[in-house]
């Protein structure tokens, strides 16, 4: 269990995150929703031990997280950041390496199986030579998720790891996480699409400036009444073939 007691985070005066709650299971895809500035990021960085809350705590199997020694957190916690900056032009394969240091193994058999597969997972393996440096946006983004993945950590938590994907990767991406909480990983994402997030995931934590507006099952935090209330836009349900999607109405 990945939990948030009272997290409350601030920035000088400002309040980023006041006093949230909640309770993340293993085995569950999670989306982080909510308009722009509501605090997404800044949530995710604290359920990484990140970011240190002012107040309140970020428990893991019932631990504070800062308990943990940075190396256990590191296996434990997979943390890919809103456009990861790439520090050494090295090969994808070599980036892709990193992503075993916690667990000290690159150059074992297990290490090697489980870069080989991060690789394949998301369509890197044709890359694996080449220099990240001469990626695409796209690709390097690829790459990234393929860096942490090797490090086959329990929780996977991803922020807008949608972006910089064409449609296919996108759909590529939404069965992969979908598949690797299957496995009984907790995947944890912050997405800005909301026909995305309704489609990819079982629990919605819906931020609106900072505080929780709503957390639970899918369908029932995702309602025209809660998203218009926090993103001032309509929303209506619409029938397309056998499913029921939500879908935003522009007044113009
Ligand atoms: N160091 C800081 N000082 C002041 N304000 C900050 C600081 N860091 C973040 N903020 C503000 O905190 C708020 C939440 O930021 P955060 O990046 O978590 O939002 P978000 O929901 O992820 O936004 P977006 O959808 O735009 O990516 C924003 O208004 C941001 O400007």
């Amino acid at each position: 269990m990945l939990a948030a007691q009272g997290v409350h985070v601030k920035a000088g005066d400002a309040v980023l995150l006041d006093k949230i709650y909640l309770s993340l299971a293993p085995g569950r895809v999670t989306a982080i929703i909510g308009p722009n500035g509501a605090g997404k990021s800044t949530l995710l960085a604290c359920l990484a031990g990140l970011l240190s809350p002012a107040r309140g705590d970020v428990l893991l199997d019932e631990a504070p997280l800062p308990d943990r020694a940075a190396k256990a957190r590191a296996r434990d916690i997979g943390y890919l950041p809103q456009d990861p900056p790439l520090h050494w032009n090295v090969s994808v394969r070599a980036l892709v390496s990193l992503g075993r240091v916690p667990h000290g193994d690159a150059q074992s058999e297990a290490g090697q199986r489980a870069i080989a597969k991060a690789l394949d997972e998301t369509g890197m393996t044709g890359f694996a030579d080449r220099l990240a440096g001469t990626l695409s946006g796209g690709e390097r983004s690829r790459a990234m998720l393929a860096r942490v993945l090797a490090g086959e950590p329990r929780w996977l938590l991803a922020d807008e790891p949608f972006a910089a994907l064409d449609i296919a990767y996108r759909q590529a991406l939404m069965m992969q996480l979908r598949q690797i909480a299957a496995r009984g990983i907790g995947v944890v994402v912050v997405v800005h699409d909301l026909a995305l997030a309704a489609q990819l995931a079982d629990e919605v934590v819906l931020l609106d400036r900072g505080r929780l507006a709503a957390a639970g099952p899918t369908k029932s935090v995702m309602t025209p009444q809660a998203l218009e209330a926090v993103f001032g836009v309509a929303f209506a349900y619409a029938r397309l073939d056998e499913d029921t999607v939500l879908v935003s109405r522009p007044r113009v």
